[in-house]
């Protein structure tokens, strides 16, 4: 158990080759407890298989990590007690019902019978199961499913709960209840996922790492990330062509970036409480009229597309998942 303050999950230079193929290249990571984390990359990154060591299915190469104080590699305390764990395709028993397979699930774990009975009672509530939960999993939805999956991952109370893409194979609906489900969870445990779903991410995660060809690109809150990453943009739109905008703003030390494209101007900005005052003032001054006038926030999409480049196949959305 983490003391308060300290890290749930901390990896040291953790590393992991198949044979010639380097996955994991010393990855050093700090996750703090009851946060809800993202992790992030495009396909190949090397997601799968951190969550694969965190979870003790593989072991490292080199490096270190610890999960709730204990050593991924220790022979005595074994993390596996007090993790939960989804894969990214869940062997869930079909012919079971949902109340069935938890209650296997928790035979597997050594709880009692009344223990059983009460915590998948609890589970079927929090996932919003307990209507469905004697019909058999083979004619559940695909969202009914994951979301069994994640009671299944919660059985042993766990402390911090992995699941790797979790939301990626699911529509709109499903994704929304999955995502309020895990800020439900936040009180009782660290929530760890992988996805591919930035607009998901960025609505729900406290802190993100972005892993790229098994390289950490960077670890932060999403705030910071966007700060730091992706500084705000003021689109504008004339009424006549913006060159002369473009040669009036080169001066300007607020403004980082300015690129026109006709009548139209997107500025990228250091500092916008000063663009904001500085730019009406300076186009009326200019004679240049004004149509359109417009303060972009970055998206965490921004944010990808200048972290991976535009070989990172992220999505912003999510609905072509
Ligand atoms: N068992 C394995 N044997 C050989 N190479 C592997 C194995 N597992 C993963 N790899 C390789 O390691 C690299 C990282 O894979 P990993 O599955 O961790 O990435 P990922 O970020 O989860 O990708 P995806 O989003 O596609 O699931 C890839 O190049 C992958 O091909």
């Amino acid at each position: 158990m983490a003391a308060p303050g300290e890290a749930i999950i901390r990896c040291e230079g953790l590393r992991k080759t198949y044979g010639s193929v380097e996955a994991l290249k010393g990855l050093n990571l700090t996750v703090y407890p009851h946060s809800i984390f993202g992790l992030l990359g495009p396909n190949g990154a090397g997601k799968s298989t951190t969550i694969k060591l965190l979870t003790r299915q593989i072991r490292p190469t080199s490096g270190q990590a610890w999960v709730a104080g204990a050593s991924i590699t220790s022979a005595k305390a074994d993390v596996r007690a007090c993790i939960g764990y989804l894969s990214e395709q869940p062997a869930l028993y079909t012919w079971m019902s949902g109340q069935e397979f938890l209650d296997f699930t928790g035979e597997l774990f050594g709880l009692s019978a009344s223990d059983r009975r009460r915590r998948r009672d609890e589970l079927l509530e929090l996932v919003g199961l307990t209507a469905a939960a004697r019909r058999r999993i083979g004619s559940y939805s695909n969202g009914m499913r994951q979301r069994l999956g994640i009671a299944q991952a919660l059985v042993n109370r766990p402390e911090v709960l992995f699941l790797d893409e979790p939301v990626s194979a699911l529509d709109p609906i499903g994704r929304k209840e999955i995502l309020e489900l895990f800020q439900r969870l936040k009180g009782e445990a660290t929530v760890f996922f992988s996805s591919h779903v930035l607009a998901d991410v960025d609505r729900i995660c406290d802190a993100v790492a972005v892993l790229n060809h098994g390289e950490l690109l960077v670890q932060a809150s999403i705030t910071e990330l966007k700060e730091r990453y992706a500084p705000p943009m003021i689109s504008v739109e004339l009424e006549c062509a913006a060159e002369d905008l473009q040669r009036l703003l080169a001066r300007e030390p607020w403004v980082q970036h300015i690129t026109v494209s006709g009548s139209r101007a997107t500025l990228l900005v250091r500092d916008l409480a000063t663009a904001k005052r500085a730019l009406p003032a300076l186009l009326v001054n200019a004679g240049l009229p004004l149509l359109r006038y417009e303060v972009t926030q970055p998206t965490l999409e921004d944010v990808f597309l200048r972290l991976v480049g535009k070989e990172g196949n992220l999505s912003g959305t999510g609905e072509e998942a």
